[in-house]
């Protein structure tokens, strides 16, 4: 797995991209516009924080540069590593995501779930891997990125009962190149449980600190805040249960450890409102509601915050 096209430029996208460079992977790095892609080409990229790299990357392009391109053999990438919010998962990108060679491991570290469905691919899925990851970046300019947390990776397929022969190959190469790049990676058989751990987290914390403006680490300190929070992961809790996936009590105390290891940082749902971009809510707690209408289960609490930042967005 040597060649790998990073899609994004944002804060993991530019960390993982200038790491997996440093390391000697052949790299391109997808942007969303030509102007920063411009940027990237002539300045290169620079990690500061937890990391410090600085990497010069010819191979950068825009979006819809990249889709008008002829493709050649050469060009095809071992994986793409998806680093684009889930709002940027519909449309064109879908449909490149969907129509790319099975050849090509198509590998995301997106949080929050109803991506993959996004796609729409509903055969010869072997090929889709899942990495959830802790590492926390933040973006700073068009062309750097602050590494703000080491965490560890874990990667594994998304559809396991359709694995073939050479899945676990893929997955080990994945591993090893992520290794080389001085991430902490590791293989799971049940990815699907560590996203739906990792899927709490996020709808226990995010839409809170959102709506309070607070950061995580504020947010437990208020005895009404911590009751909403617990109410939103037993309700969470609770859908799990019905899609087969068992959180043990044990991950609450996690959820809580996380609020203490990020006390300072503002989470990305806060983080998006004040900045008038559209949040992740629609993969967190609305694809928590999606899954619970099927089910009939009610999900007030979560239901309240979907609506709450949902209404918040509009505001800009
Ligand atoms: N940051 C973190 O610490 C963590 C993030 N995650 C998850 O990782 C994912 C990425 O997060 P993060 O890096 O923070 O997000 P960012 O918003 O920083 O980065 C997303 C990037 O995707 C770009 N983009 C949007 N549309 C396209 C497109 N069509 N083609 C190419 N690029 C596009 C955006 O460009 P533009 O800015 O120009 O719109 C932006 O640079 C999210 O799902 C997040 O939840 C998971 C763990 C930790
Ligand atoms: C873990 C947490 C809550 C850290 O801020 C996060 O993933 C986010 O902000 O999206």
């Amino acid at each position: 797995m040597r060649y790998i096209r990073v899609m994004g430029g944002g804060a993991l996208g530019l960390l993982f991209a200038a790491k997996l460079a440093a390391s000697g992977c052949r790299i391109d790095l997808v942007t969303r516009t030509r102007e920063q892609a411009l940027l990237l080409r002539e300045n290169g990229i620079e990690i500061e924080g937890e990391s410090s790299v600085y990497i010069h990357v010819d191979n950068v392009r825009s979006f819809q540069d990249l889709v008008w391109e002829p493709q050649t053999s050469d060009s095809k990438p071992d994986a793409i590593l998806l680093a684009v919010k889930q709002t940027a998962m519909y449309g064109d990108m879908a449909s490149y995501i969907a129509s790319a060679s099975r050849d090509t491991v198509i590998l995301s570290i997106q949080n929050g779930i109803g991506h993959w469905d996004a796609l729409g691919i509903s055969t010869n899925r072997d090929h889709l891997i899942q990495a959830v990851t802790t590492e926390g970046a933040r973006k700073i300019t068009p062309i750097s990125a602050a590494h703000t947390g080491r965490g560890w990776t874990r990667i594994g397929l998304v559809y396991p009962g359709e694995s073939r022969s050479s899945s676990d190959g893929v997955l080990d190469n994945i591993q090893k190149c992520l290794e080389q790049a001085g991430f902490q990676a590791s293989l799971s058989k049940n990815i699907n449980h560590t996203i739906w751990e990792k899927l709490l987290i996020n709808a226990v914390i995010n839409p809170l600190t959102a709506l309070l403006g607070v950061s995580n680490g504020e947010l437990p300190e208020s005895p009404q805040a911590l009751s909403l929070m617990r109410s939103l992961f037993d309700e969470g809790v609770e859908v799990a249960k019905y899609q087969g996936i068992s959180i043990e009590e044990s991950h609450w105390d996690e959820i809580l450890q996380v609020c203490r290891k990020t006390a300072g940082n503002h989470s990305s749902m806060l983080q998006d409102l004040t900045a008038g971009r559209p949040t992740e809510i629609e993969s967190i707690n609305g694809g928590l509601l999606r899954l619970a209408e099927r089910t009939g289960l009610a999900l007030p609490v979560n239901e309240t915050v979907y609506r709450l930042i949902k209404a918040a967005e509009l505001k800009g």
